[in-house]
């Protein structure tokens, strides 16, 4: 019998933590923080029809699931403050509801989020959380998602590759792209529905990441992956010093014949032929 912990790895070769069920004692970890209170941040992006479609389970989900018992704010970042959906959170929790301009093609829409993440981290968030984490909207919270996540630089394993090797994961391989990584290198495939760290930290993954988007839209380039790329990139080169297992971003769509018993958040139904604007 072999467990999920033996079958997986737990460190990284520059030893950061992957955090699976099992790896972390939440007892240390809740009477540590008992003594150290922290406010942890939570920004999600909706914009058109994904607001009516995933916003209010994003959101009552992360106010039963994500860091109960502590302090939160969530930020959601809107395109018509009219369709915000009316939620009655527990205590401890806030929301902050911001209207942003919307972008015409859905690959926008992903990919300046790190424009508006950067300028909100600039103008208020960096006072007001120790940690902050930015999230996808489409996706479900059904699992206690605590403290064990926090840590100064954050990335989330993506589903389908945490097994693959990096050679076979799909970076950008356009050498004229700012997310470029060669064929060889790179450690693992990040999912950029889900990083975080300290705002400070944070600032400047979405500060970087905006540069390269930029950079190769200049050149004409669009990254394979949009953010994500660049969110990859930004990882190699500065690695993150926690990483989650796939329990913290998990599809059930598409399992493999995989089941872990202790999921914290799984992938909403995609249906982006009805959902994402027209480009
Ligand atoms: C499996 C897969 O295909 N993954 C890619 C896909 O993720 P996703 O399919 O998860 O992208 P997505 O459609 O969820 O878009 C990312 C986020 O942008 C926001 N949003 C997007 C569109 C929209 O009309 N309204 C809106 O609010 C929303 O917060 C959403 O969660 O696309 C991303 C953006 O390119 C990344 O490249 C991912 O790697
Ligand atoms: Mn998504």
């Amino acid at each position: 019998f072999l467990s999920i912990k033996s079958m997986n790895l737990t460190n990284t070769s520059w030893s950061a933590p992957i955090v699976w069920e099992g790896t972390f004692d939440e007892e240390v970890l809740e009477k540590y923080y008992a003594k150290h209170k922290i406010t942890v941040g939570l920004t999600v992006f909706a914009v058109g029809r994904y607001i009516d479609h995933y916003l209010k389970k994003f959101i009552s989900s992360a106010d039963m699931f994500f860091m109960a018992g502590h302090k939160v704010i969530i930020y959601v970042l809107i395109d018509d403050l009219s369709r915000m959906p009316w939620i009655q959170l527990s205590r401890l929790r806030t929301i902050k509801v911001f209207e942003i301009k919307r972008e015409k093609r859905w690959q926008d829409i992903s990919m300046m989020r790190m424009k508006t993440i950067s300028e909100h981290v600039v103008n208020h968030i960096q006072y007001e959380v120790d940690f902050l984490f930015c999230m996808d909207v489409d996706q479900i919270f059904i699992g206690k998602y605590g403290l064990e996540t926090l840590g100064e630089s954050v990335a989330q394993l993506h589903a389908y590759w945490y097994k693959e090797d990096p050679k076979e994961v799909p970076y950008e391989r356009n050498e004229s792209s700012e997310a470029y990584i060669p064929i060889g290198m790179g450690d693992f495939y990040y999912h950029a529905a889900v990083f975080g760290g300290t705002p400070i930290q944070v600032l400047d993954i979405a500060r970087e990441c905006l540069k390269g988007i930029m950079n190769d839209k200049k050149n004409s380039i669009e990254a394979v992956w949009h953010d994500e790329s660049h969110l990859n990139k930004y990882f190699f080169l500065h690695k993150p010093t926690k990483l989650l297992s796939p329990e913290y971003c998990w599809d059930y769509g598409r399992m493999n014949g995989l089941y872990y018993p202790n999921i914290k958040l799984y992938w909403a139904v995609k249906d982006y032929k009805n959902l994402r604007v027209i480009t």
